[in-house]
């Protein structure tokens, strides 16, 4: 069998996983761990020693290969092209790009830098899995090295329409880019419908069935809503009630109900939206002041990318606002955490939260809704109240699905979460189970493995094929 390479900008090593590295790096490293693998991307540091080493290290049946980046490749490709271009404009917010040619390029090269350094670790089997928008060029470069095996890429975060996408001057470049891949997985039809556009309106590609063709190139394009660890999140969950983090939230709560909210500080998240749809709440149910307590969890993420700077400060004053406007010497309304918590406490903490508010603006999947669900006590489940926008509402249309924009229709389905009697409450989680339980992260894993390996279409068949299909019908 193959060995499999994972690449991806954020490693986990399974001793660092305690902070909030996100979604990608939890979900990657629970489908590695079931076969093994290497797993290479950026070590997290910013060294400008003119030799960057490949730091080498095995745990268990991974091994890790990892790089620093120099200061200025910080700054152009993950601070730049990766988190102020890409970003905002995949999650739909183009007003918040800060564009710049130097970004572009300084992308490119660490894509290069990583391929370079990769293929070295390269054998003609393997298959090569890159994730996420930070590495769109790599599969070019690997090409360009010489490498032949199999490479697939999956985007954790949405793809934007065709209009959108247009935004960012090599758009057409990325889109190319993307067709040196065997395989493009996406989290939802709404992305790969995206993508597929995108293709035939900017570069003439046509697409049969899930395969994009354009020029000689052939790419298989599907959907891969990503999973969680579903059967042994009873038992990380047991875990994290062993903490003190734990202990003390249950301990203060005092019988009052807990909605949580757990994110990184993103502007995608919703959080301020989040914030105000609370503060109406309090507003019109004098009723429920001092029964119920809203922890938000929210560590600070990119922090030295100004849209990310100028929203903590805007959170700051929300969470600021509500505290000043509503507590009391005996209760707070809103406890604020701008830090993050080991993944096991994390999950404890949902099990003992009456609702789980998770309202992203837009969000790949959030895989925060799925783990909320999985974490409850089947007799007693508390209510998800999710945004329409998540990726994750395509699947759990058994949550209270809300549109997070809506912020009085946001706080009243907030009232019925809290107030929804034990049937409604198990029925409701009993049908997200089912889903959580068909597709999990080895599911989501195997599906997309599977499919990479099968042979690409060679576009001469393909042609023959659309035109079959054209006299047909
Ligand atoms: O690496 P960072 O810059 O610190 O950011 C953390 C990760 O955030 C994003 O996560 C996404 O992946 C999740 C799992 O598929 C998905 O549920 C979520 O909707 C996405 O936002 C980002 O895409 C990752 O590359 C980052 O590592
Ligand atoms: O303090 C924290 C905050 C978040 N998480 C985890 O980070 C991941 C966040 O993934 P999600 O897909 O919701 O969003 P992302 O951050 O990747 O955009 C989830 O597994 C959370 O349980 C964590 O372990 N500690």
């Amino acid at each position: 069998m193959s060995r499999l390479i994972v690449v991806s900008n954020r490693v986990a090593k399974p001793s660092n996983t305690g902070g909030s590295q996100g979604g990608l790096a939890v979900g990657v490293l629970a489908a590695l761990s079931k076969e093994g693998g290497l797993w290479f991307g950026w070590n997290g540091k910013i060294s400008n020693n003119e030799e960057s080493n490949v730091e080498i290290d095995r745990r268990g049946n991974i091994d890790y290969a990892t790089v620093s980046l120099k200061k200025n490749e910080y700054n152009h490709y993950y601070k730049g092209f990766a988190n102020s271009v890409l970003w905002p404009l995949f999650h739909q917010r183009p007003e918040l790009m800060r564009y710049q040619k130097a970004d572009f390029l300084g992308y490119h090269s660490v894509n290069k830098k990583f391929a370079q350094h990769l293929l070295n670790f390269i054998q003609d089997d393997d298959t090569i899995w890159v994730h996420d928008y930070h590495l769109i060029p790599l599969a070019r470069q690997l090409r360009q090295l010489g490498v032949k095996c199999r490479i697939g890429f999956f985007l954790h975060t949405p793809f934007p329409p065709y209009d959108l996408l247009r935004a960012v001057p090599e758009y057409r470049e990325i889109l190319r880019e993307l067709m040196h891949y065997d395989l493009v997985g996406f989290q939802t039809e709404s992305d790969a419908r995206g993508f597929r556009e995108s293709m035939r309106l900017s570069l003439e590609a046509s697409v049969v069935n899930d395969v994009v063709h354009c020029g000689s190139e052939t790419t298989l394009v599907k959907v891969y809503p990503i999973g969680i660890e579903t059967d042994s999140t009873p038992n990380l969950v047991a875990k994290g009630k062993e903490s003190k983090d734990y202990q003390r939230l249950a301990h203060s709560l005092g019988g009052r109900k807990l909605i949580i909210g757990v994110d990184r500080l993103d502007y995608s998240k919703g959080i301020e939206h989040r914030f105000i749809a609370y503060e109406k709440l309090l507003q019109q149910r004098a009723d429920l002041l001092r029964q119920m307590v809203y922890l938000q969890v929210a560590p600070t993420s990119r922090g030295d990318v100004q849209a990310y700077d100028d929203f903590a400060s805007r959170i700051d004053r929300t969470a600021g606002h509500i505290i000043g406007t509503y507590a009391d010497f005996d209760w707070m309304p809103l406890r604020y955490l701008n830090r993050g918590f080991r993944r096991n406490t994390i999950l404890a903490m949902y099990q003992l939260a009456q609702v789980g508010f998770v309202t992203p603006l837009r969000d790949g999947m959030n895989l925060v809704a799925k783990e909320y669900v999985a974490a409850q006590n089947p007799e007693d489940p508390g209510v998800l109240v999710l945004s329409k926008m998540a990726g994750a509402a395509a699947e759990l249309d058994a949550a209270v699905l809300v549109n997070p924009y809506d912020t009085e229709a946001v706080a009243k389905d907030l009232a019925r979460a809290l107030e929804m009697p034990l049937d409604e409450r198990r029925d409701r989680w009993q049908k997200m189970m089912k889903v959580l339980h068909k597709n999990d992260i080895y599911t989501w894993q195997e599906n997309f493995l599977n499919d990479l390996s099968k042979p690409r279409v060679p576009s001469n068949q393909l042609q023959n094929f659309e035109v079959a299909t054209l006299s047909v019908s």
